[in-house]
């Protein structure tokens, strides 16, 4: 297929230079997408089905599955793309539902060398059912480098979504390591196969927490054929466009909290809207002169007019383009009235009359969303007035700045101060909408945050991916129902995915043991790899914390693959010295780990989505205390404790904080004593 693309002569069919350059560049991406991986095999399953099928195209009795479609010197299909319709047995097939397959067939794989294969009749009874060894493989493999692809060994479960219809949002509840972004990535990829054309047109985007999780991620959808899907962050997102906006600033706990509630949004529509100035209705009528004649409308009828458009809840912007062409109706009506017989060029010249402008600019002036942003932040009146009723007076205090800003470009923008300007733009002229969102660790959104993503989907669907426990901000949503109102998909169907495919049964166990307090209610997630993984409690003396840190971490690195060393986010220059003076050099999360360079140190802030296959994490209590209250310090712990792949040693020197040591009270029971 390459060696036909790399030879096409397309000197006959293109008519003049610009379509030969078009059509060169289409061919280079094409062979570029055909270049062959050395380390990707063509396919990794086959299907034998019992009747011959005949459906869009493929026909046959057997088909082998893979990355991508691959066809003979004749255009007879040889491997068949996985997101196929028939492909979707080898990830849904039973023993019970066989679906027509007689065999399943996956072959295992070592750096591109076929080395096994594995054998499933589903339609023989006597057959017993038996665990993938290749899947547990797959699962146990060491990691170093980038998240890879899935498309070998998904899961039913995780296939469900994969392959949901483009028209309905989802939301997916999943506990640590159970696919979530593997999934979300692969829906993507399946989207963009099903829906290719209808997507082309209107785009779609995977929202991710930051940028060193984007750049542990990037490299999955490319490796499905994927190459242009946008990935991005909130913030990236919001900040988008804004030239003049610098966000170099951060805000207290209580100032985020109240610019990300959702009454901000109220706040805003009031802001825009007080700039409207109804004119009195016994003020001076207006007039339009044409010609010799003079037509007048009186300001009541003024009033009416922009009452209405009041009313009918347009954008500002729409309004204001739409308030001149009212205006213009109305003396047409009076020239009709009159005898005249005014057409439609006559109402656009009415419309654009020096009289009917500098009125629209009284009634209806131009808001520009950063300026009112920024005066809402700076001038306590103005706030006073729009946020009346909604807002108490401490919480108007939280989010005004110390010192008003002098203009735009000086100001100390913070990341939430974006989003209520992207809220304010919004109000003036309506975001365009994708046509599919992916949004991962979704549970993390403030409500104007959700806000700013449900625009970016209001005609489109998404896939919204996360985990209520692992929810550290201060806002982080209370349950799915809430984010969903927020974004604006309020039917959106919620799915749980509850195995486990990282995590260690051992470590899984200790971790969950802060559900209860963190986030009663969810399901522990199960671990369906075979090993039960290495998992150790240290206790250090005072002073030797970092010493025993580094020895966990030299033992960690005996073992193949990598290792993440994991601590509260203050205590990290202080490991980071130690790390150096015992000459273990390390990494930064999102630089990317090789052979040569296995050991990464993580602040606890920075942990979430990535995966290690040893985590040395230190100092629980620290990492607890790191945070602005008790809840959110235990949730940034879970997630540091479900990092592992492999194994996790603990090192500490401080006592353990006793919901993790089984002392403290659970929910619902009272402490002894
Ligand atoms: N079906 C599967 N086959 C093989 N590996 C899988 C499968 N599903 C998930 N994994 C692997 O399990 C690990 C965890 O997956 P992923 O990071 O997507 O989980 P997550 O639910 O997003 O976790 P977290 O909540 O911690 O962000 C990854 O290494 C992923 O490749």
């Amino acid at each position: 297929m390459r060696a036909d693309a790399e030879q096409l002569d397309i000197a006959d069919v293109t008519a003049n230079w610009v379509n030969a350059e078009v059509l060169r560049g289409d061919i280079e991406l094409r062979i570029k997408a055909l270049a062959d991986l050395a380390d990707t095999p063509l396919f990794f399953g086959r299907l034998d089905y019992l009747h011959s099928l005949d459906e869009e195209g493929e026909s046959g009795h057997r088909f082998y599955i893979g990355r991508r479609h691959v066809h003979d010197a004749d255009g007879d299909p040889m491997v068949i793309d996985w997101r196929a319709p028939v492909s979707q047995p080898f990830y849904r097939a039973t023993k019970q539902d066989p679906q027509d397959v007689g065999l399943r067939r996956r072959f295992g794989y070592d750096g591109g060398e076929l080395t096994a294969y594995e054998d499933e009749h589903l339609s023989d009874p006597a057959e017993a059912e038996r665990s993938s060894a290749l899947l547990q493989r797959e699962i146990e493999r060491p990691r170093v480098g980038p998240m890879r692809d899935i498309v070998a060994t998904i899961q039913p479960e995780q296939d469900e979504i994969v392959r949901a219809p483009l028209a309905g949002s989802l939301c997916v509840q999943g506990a640590p390591g159970t696919g979530k972004t593997a999934v979300g990535l692969h829906r993507v990829a399946y989207l963009l196969y099903a829906y290719r054309e209808r997507l082309a047109r209107s785009g779609t985007l995977v929202i991710g927490p930051n940028r060193s999780f984007l750049r542990y991620i990037e490299q999955v959808l490319p490796a499905l054929g994927e190459l242009e899907v946008r990935q991005t962050t909130v913030d990236e997102l919001v900040t988008a466009g804004l030239r003049d906006v610098q966000v170099r600033g951060a805000d207290s706990p209580a100032a985020a909290l109240v610019k990300g509630d959702a009454r901000m949004a109220e706040v805003l529509r009031r802001a825009i809207r007080s700039h409207v100035r109804v004119p009195d209705e016994g003020g001076e009528s207006l007039v339009v002169v044409r010609g010799s004649r003079r037509w007048r409308v009186p300001a009541y009828e003024l009033a009416q007019l922009v009452r209405e458009l009041l009313a009918r809840d347009m954008r500002y912007g729409a309004a204001r383009e739409a308030l001149p062409q009212r205006i213009a109706h109305a003396v047409l009506v009076r020239m009709e009235r009159a005898g005249e017989a005014p057409d439609d060029r006559v109402q656009n010249a009415v419309a654009r009359n020096a009289a009917v402008k500098a009125a629209v600019k009284e009634i209806w002036p131009q808001v520009d969303p950063v300026k009112l942003v920024l005066r809402l932040l700076s001038d306590a009146d103005f706030l006073a007035g729009q946020a009346a009723g909604l807002l108490g007076e401490e919480e108007q205090k939280a989010i005004l700045w110390d010192r008003p800003a002098r203009g735009v470009k000086s100001a100390v923008w913070s990341p939430a101060d974006a989003v209520l300007i992207d809220e304010a733009r919004d109000l003036v002229e309506r975001t365009g909408s994708l046509g599919h969102v992916v949004l991962d660790e979704a549970q993390d959104l403030s409500p104007m945050q959700y806000r700013a993503v449900g625009r970016r989907c209001s005609t489109g669907s998404v896939t919204i991916l996360g985990d209520i426990a692992q929810g550290t901000t201060p806002w982080a949503t209370p349950s799915w129902a809430v984010a969903l109102g927020h974004l604006g998909k309020p039917e959106a169907v919620v799915e749980e995915l509850t195995q486990g495919f990282r995590v260690p049964r051992t470590v899984i166990a200790y971790a969950s043991r802060l559900l209860p307090a963190i986030a009663p209610g969810l399901a522990e997630a199960t671990s369906i790899r075979d090993s039960p993984g290495a998992f150790e409690v240290r206790r250090a003396a005072p002073g030797a914390r970092a010493e025993a840190a580094v020895a966990a971490c030299r033992e960690a690195l005996a073992h193949e693959g990598s290792t993440g060393l994991i601590a509260a986010d203050a205590d990290l220059p202080a490991l980071g010295e130690a790390l150096t003076a015992a000459g273990l050099a390390h990494l930064a999360p999102g630089e990317e780990t090789s052979a040569g360079a296995r050991l990464t140190l993580v602040p606890a802030s920075l942990a979430k989505g990535l995966e290690y296959d040893y985590v040395v994490l230190v100092e629980p209590a620290a990492v607890v205390a790191g945070e602005p209250d008790r809840r959110t310090g235990l949730r940034r712990l879970y997630v540091a404790l479900t990092r592992a792949v492999s194994g996790l040693t603990v090192v500490h020197a401080e006592d353990l904080p006793a919901e993790l040591t089984g002392c403290a009270p659970r929910a619902g029971e009272r402490p002894a004593g």
